[in-house]
């Protein structure tokens, strides 16, 4: 199974185009038989695989020029949508030469989003769609409501936190201070909390002015990673619901800068760079172990 690696600010992916299989990899359904939860798990370890934080499977229909993507998170599990995700196959289909201008559309279980590259690649901007605060989306347990400055309880420790949805679901908790050992301290727990019915992407945020804020990021399925386009969406459009920024955040991470843009009606437009890794083949013999 051939491969493309790419990341996004650290937050790498291989890219599966399911164009490259050769019949006896798809099953019936056309779907790559690999792709099972427990292979994915084995190609994203980053010991006894390639090594990465999750696989993005892009098919393209040939003749209408239509183009589609799957995420898959390393622990085998399937989100909605991704912001890195969708601008690293952006990038790829650049590269191979698969679009035949700069901008064009990427459907995704999470909703259809307009791609536009910049800069041979280099840089890629995503209109994200509209973030929804509402429980019934994101979903969060409890009545019909915007989740906003409401609280979780960890057993030994309360955090306020608001809830969004990008097409994946968010947990935005604001701090005085942020950094990776609180990521990895409280994230896993939140990401399982029973609030969340499908688990949860989480952000520790910090405020750092009206156009600049700092996450440290828990990723559903991933866990720590060092950057994430919808997470930095999430905590930007939370940050401007609360009055504590404008319409333009850049978002630091660990792993560098995304810039964001919340519209009036909520509608986000991320851009930020994409660094070609490596290609190959994935060897069938780490599937047999
Ligand atoms: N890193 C991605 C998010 C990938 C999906 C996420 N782990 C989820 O399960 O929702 C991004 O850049 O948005």
């Amino acid at each position: 199974m051939k491969f493309h690696k790419y990341h996004a600010l650290g937050n790498d992916y291989l890219v599966v185009n399911s164009q490259d299989l050769n019949s006896q990899e798809l099953n019936s359904q056309g779907l790559i038989t690999e792709l099972t939860p427990e292979n994915i798990q084995k190609i994203c370890d980053r010991h006894f695989g390639i090594g990465s934080d999750g696989i993005l499977l892009g098919t393209i229909q040939p003749k209408t020029n239509r183009f589609s993507l799957r995420i898959f998170n390393p622990d085998g599990s399937e989100a909605e949508k991704s912001g890195n995700g969708l601008r690293i196959f952006s990038r790829y289909l650049w590269d191979m030469g698969l679009v035949t201008n700069k901008q064009f559309s990427i459907e995704t279980i999470g909703g259809i989003v307009k791609s536009v590259v910049d800069n041979s690649g280099q840089m890629v901007r995503v209109e994200m769609e509209k973030i929804s605060f509402w429980s019934n989306d994101i979903p969060v347990a409890g009545e019909a409501r915007e989740v906003i400055n409401q609280k979780i309880n960890l057993g030994d420790k309360e955090f306020n936190f608001s809830a969004a949805t990008i097409g994946n679901p968010h947990c935005v908790i604001i701090l005085p201070e942020v950094d990776s050992q609180i990521a990895k301290k409280y994230g896993s727990q939140i990401e399982n909390h029973p609030l969340f019915p499908q688990r949860t992407n989480v952000q520790f945020m910090k405020i750092l002015d009206r156009n600049n804020i700092q996450i440290e990021i828990w990723e559903r399925g991933a866990g720590y990673t060092l950057a994430s386009g919808s997470s930095s969406s999430a905590a930007a459009a939370v940050a401007y619901k609360l009055g504590l920024c404008d319409t333009k955040i850049t978002v630091k991470m660990p792993g560098g800068l995304i810039s964001i843009r919340v519209n009036e009606d909520f509608n986000i437009i991320m851009s930020g760079a994409v660094t070609q890794v490596a290609s190959g083949k994935i060897s069938q013999e780490i599937f047999d172990i």
